[in-house]
């Protein structure tokens, strides 16, 4: 395990995805969200991911200098086609988008087809709160690894959804979570560490639980395996909610921009977001929503126990590492490093 700088390993994706032929601006903006996400312990979207992005690029569905078409601009309400671009600086954009919309209108949202992966939602709601709003999206996944309940086979992806509102005196409370139980890329991040999985997170076509991180991971990517529903296996611990949190994340992702079903289509993966914002000022005085959320989270915590809201981990990681440097588990480095090589482009880290 390596402690890498946030600046270097910026400039390192910097590097790569230049050396795939991104321009500077779409290279900083899609850096910015990965290197954010590592310095949140968020280990399985950040630099993690640019194996997956070599492969989306490699098979032709990643297309690095593709520009943005707007398809329709509403009052309130925006859809975009990323043209099969990189998903972080689209999101960045629909996301400010939906926030000048909400300053103008109360709520507003932007939906996006033809896009691609865009690493941890949590960045693109923290970006509303920035703009005085509540942020709200969803995202449809690529790989189908998540079953119906009922059903044993995967038919859904991992469907996260992200919502973040400001807090009076604090960092503002950022729900980010999959509808599964676990985020298929997490499940790669804790064999890339050597972690067991827990018991209830996958399970094999058998219905044998599988604590082999990346042995896991590469039976869900052939469809060999299920990623457990929100609340578990059939009703009994709620798993039909999880089961339903994902229908909604798939339609309001995939619906309204005219994206595609769960899992690729041949040609291209027409992959869908969802982002809205809230003008946490447009019924309230500007004071109110932020002191409620502060309250609130003053009430949760006032029983016995230790009780952390949603967002608190990930703050407590980026102070931590913001300080200390960003572990990179071995075999990660060494992806990287072959990742760089193919790009031609240099390997920085640990230079
Ligand atoms: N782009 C994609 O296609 C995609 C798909 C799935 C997931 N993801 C990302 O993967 C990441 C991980 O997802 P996950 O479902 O494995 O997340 P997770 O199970 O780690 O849950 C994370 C959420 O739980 C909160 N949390 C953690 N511990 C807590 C505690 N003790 N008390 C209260 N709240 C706590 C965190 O603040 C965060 O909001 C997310 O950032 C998500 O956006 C991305
Ligand atoms: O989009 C995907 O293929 C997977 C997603 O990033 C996840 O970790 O669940």
């Amino acid at each position: 395990m390596m402690l890498v700088s946030p600046e270097v390993l910026h400039e390192q994706i910097v590097a790569i995805l230049a050396a795939w032929g991104a321009p500077a601006h779409k290279a900083e903006a899609a850096a910015d969200v990965m290197v954010d996400t590592d310095l949140s312990g968020i280990d399985s979207h950040g630099v993690a991911m640019l194996q997956f992005y070599e492969e989306l690029r490699d098979s032709g569905r990643l297309v690095l200098d593709a520009e943005p078409e707007v398809l329709e601009d509403r009052h309130g309400f925006a859809v975009l086609d990323a043209r099969e671009g990189l998903g972080h600086p689209i999101a960045i954009e629909a996301m400010k988008t939906a926030a000048a919309k909400a300053k103008r209108s109360g709520i507003g949202a932007v939906a996006v087809r033809g896009s691609n992966h865009f690493g941890a939602l949590g960045y693109y709601a923290r970006l509303a709160v920035e703009e005085g709003c509540i942020g709200f999206v969803t995202t449809a996944t690529r790989t189908k690894v998540a079953s119906a309940t009922g059903g044993v086979s995967p038919v859904l992806g991992t469907n996260p959804l992200a919502f973040a509102a400001p807090a009076a005196g604090a960092e503002p409370l950022v729900v980010d979570m999959s509808t599964s139980v676990v985020a298929l890329n997490k499940v790669r991040a804790y064999g890339l560490r050597g972690k067991p999985l827990p018991s209830g997170w996958v399970i094999d076509s058998a219905g044998e639980p599988l604590t082999d991180g990346l042995e896991a991971y590469e039976l869900l990517r052939r469809g060999e395996a299920t990623i457990c529903a929100l609340g578990g296996a059939g009703t009994e611990n709620g798993g039909h909610k999880g089961f339903g949190l994902s229908l909604m994340v798939q339609i309001l992702s995939s619906a309204l921009a005219g994206a595609g079903q769960p899992g690729h289509e041949d040609d291209r993966d027409n992959l869908g977001h969802f982002f809205m914002a809230i003008d946490v000022s447009a019924g309230v005085s500007a004071e109110t929503v932020p002191s409620y959320v502060a309250e609130l989270i003053a009430n949760v915590r006032s029983g016995p126990g230790e009780v952390l809201v949603p967002g608190e981990p990930e703050e407590a990681s980026r102070r931590m590492r913001e300080a200390e440097g960003i572990p990179v588990p071995d075999a990660l480095l060494e992806g990287v490093r072959g990742v760089a090589e193919r790009a031609g482009a240099p390997f920085l880290i640990g230079a």
